[in-house]
């Protein structure tokens, strides 16, 4: 689904990213972990097309993508949930959602389906995006990302500032995502908890690199907890 090769990027001379390859298939979860400032955020965006990369390769769906712009990304049916959730404050819940179906025709619906996975959407469909509570905004903000029907999902940190209750029904979503089968799913996380637990594969990043990798089961037998532990 997803496959990314031996990927360089810079910020200015700063060398962030060295070499990064992995692939995300459907129907998993694949857990990203690292320290912080490791360049986890600058690799999701460099797969959305936020920031440019110098060199590697990006394959979507079987199509080379490193030269697409986000919004080619995004249509091509890669949905990203970016740290700090970036909902719009000042739009409804309602107008949030149809800001994930922009670039599809006016009269595409919003999926009932969002409401099934995030009933409190429902229920707060006329509130302001900025009157939520975070974890009801990070909800928002995954659920704009599904409304066009991704087949890759990235998640930069979803847990990050949020009640354990919600986290809970967040790593559901996750799971069930991932189960259909349809799905890829690229999670960043600094809980490690929450990773272990949704990982079929993991990577490690250090300094820009991937100096770990494996499988979900393994984690804590390959001692991942101590390889990302502050
Ligand atoms: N826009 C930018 N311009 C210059 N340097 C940047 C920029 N964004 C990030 N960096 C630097 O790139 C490196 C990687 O940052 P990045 O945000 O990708 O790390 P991260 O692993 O996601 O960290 P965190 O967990 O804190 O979000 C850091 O040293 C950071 O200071």
């Amino acid at each position: 689904m997803l496959t990314v090769k031996n990927i360089h990027q810079y910020y200015g001379g700063s060398h962030i990213l060295r070499d990064v390859s992995f692939t995300a298939t459907l129907g998993k979860v694949t857990v990203l972990l690292g320290r912080n400032g490791v360049g986890k955020t600058t690799l999701l965006k460099s797969l959305m097309g936020l920031v440019p990369i110098k060199s590697g390769s990006i394959e979507f769906d079987g199509q080379p993508i490193q030269k697409q712009t986000p919004y080619e990304r995004a249509r091509a049916g890669m949905g990203f949930v970016p740290q700090g959730r970036e909902i719009f404050a000042r739009l409804t819940v309602e107008e949030n959602l149809r800001m994930g179906l922009a670039y599809k025709s006016g009269s595409t619906p919003i999926p009932a389906e969002l409401f099934e996975l995030f009933p409190i959407l429902k229920q707060f469909m006329n509130r302001r995006g900025g009157d939520l509570s975070g974890g009801q905004q990070q909800q928002l903000a995954i659920a704009r990302a599904l409304a066009p029907k991704p087949k890759l999902l990235i998640l930069d940190e979803p847990t990050e500032g949020i009640q354990p209750s919600i986290i809970k029904d967040i790593g559901r979503v996750i799971r069930m995502l991932a189960d259909r089968g349809d799905m890829a799913i690229v999670l960043c996380e600094q809980y490690y908890d929450f990773a272990q637990e949704l990982a079929d594969d993991y990577l490690v990043m250090e300094r820009g690199e991937v100096i770990a990798r494996g499988l979900g089961k393994d984690m804590e037998a390959n001692g991942v907890r101590q390889l990302v532990a502050i």
